[in-house]
């Protein structure tokens, strides 16, 4: 979510603790969790069934105009939705699926030796003693703009193809992006070309997630309540292992995605643009007994010249605005600095009238 290109690498995230690897930890076969990952009264409780929108993005690049409305509800009223004809090759996916799983099975200290900086492998967001910790380790890696990407937190001959497959990944999430950002200023009613503007040559970055088994599933989380930072959040669920929850009117509805299907979420930065229109919602995961789960979410950002805060055009009708204005550095230093907690970040972002 954030990139070191000229500008944004003034950005000095507060250094995370160091914490256990999750995977070394659960392959110990443990009966019992350490208490640092228990949660508390965690409501597991499911009330509603799956009904994530489902949008056709070849669709909506027709400018249908039933999906286009069917987009737009699904931005509003649920921030949530799946993508489906989406364009990308089945290999495409394959061989992401194969080279992400293939490197979360490289000995740890080889996977430890891909960390750099804010980058790599084991980045968390710690930082206290007393915090409760996710059941899950994360792969953390800049892809666009191809100059702000590391290769030294990229591996270096196992898997021999994961540059050439991340890139090929990375151009068709910012292909989506390019899609369901127009489809949202046409729903918006404002200029197309100025709003996809904004998000082109965005930094664009992914974290790869690994969820191992656990034996106290119901008891821990694989990552913490929160919403993404970002503009839009495209996910690859790997292998049909469930285990998203999303907060729906005060719900958790689980996510069972469709095979092929790719998930999509509206970040805070687009509910701040959008003045709230679209909102960024919270999400967790939780973790299986019997099978580890991965996932990949690709994220999406503006331009870092980009101010965040409420577009003056989509504050009409005696509307106020929600948001402070905030440059992207500011952004990202201020998220940075700060445990994944809720909407926590965006409330302090909010003004208060
Ligand atoms: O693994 C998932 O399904 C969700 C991951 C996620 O929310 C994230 O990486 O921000
Ligand atoms: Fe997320």
């Amino acid at each position: 979510m954030i990139c070191n290109t000229m500008e944004t690498k003034f950005i000095t995230p507060t250094t995370t603790l160091p914490v256990a690897n999750v995977q070394a930890l659960a392959s110990n076969n443990l009966k019992t969790v350490p208490s640092r990952y228990i949660r508390q009264a965690l409501d597991l409780e499911i009330f509603a069934d799956n009904e994530i929108p489902v949008i056709n993005l070849g669709k909506l690049t027709d400018d249908d105009h039933e999906e286009l409305a069917k987009f737009h509800l699904a931005c509003q009223d649920w921030g949530f939705f799946q993508v489906v004809n989406h364009g990308v090759g089945e290999d495409v996916i394959e061989k992401m699926i194969e080279d992400v799983g293939e490197f979360f099975e490289l000995p740890l200290e080889e996977k430890k030796s891909r960390s750099v900086k804010s980058e790599g492998y084991g980045r968390t967001f710690v930082f206290s003693e007393e915090q409760k910790l996710d059941w899950g380790d994360m792969y953390y890696l800049h892809t666009q703009p191809v100059e702000s990407r590391n290769y030294a937190a990229w591996p270096t001959h196992r898997p021999l193809t994961f540059r050439e497959t991340v890139s090929t990944y990375s151009l068709e999430m910012d292909r989506i992006k390019t899609i369901l950002v127009g489809g949202m200023a046409k729903n918006l009613g404002i200029n197309e070309g100025k709003f996809t503007n904004m998000f082109n040559n965005g930094t664009q970055s992914m974290r790869m997630n690994y969820y191992p088994p656990c034996p106290e599933a119901s008891k821990v989380l694989g990552i913490s309540p929160h919403s993404d930072a970002t503009g839009l959040t495209v996910l690859l669920q790997f292998n049909q292992v469930h285990g998203l929850q999303i907060n729906h009117n005060g719900t958790w509805v689980p996510v069972k995605m469709l095979p092929n299907a790719l998930l999509v979420n509206i970040g805070d930065i687009i509910e701040i643009l959008t003045n709230g229109k679209y909102k960024s919602i919270e999400h967790r995961v939780v973790v299986s007994k019997e099978k580890a789960r991965m996932s990949v979410a690709t994220f999406h950002e503006t331009h870092e010249s980009v101010v965040i805060g409420p577009l003056p055009e989509l504050i009409i009708n005696g509307e106020t605005e929600q948001y402070k204005h905030v440059s992207f550095v500011e952004f990202f230093t201020m998220f940075l600095s700060r445990k994944l907690d809720g909407k926590s970040f965006l409330d302090d972002l909010k003004l208060k009238h």
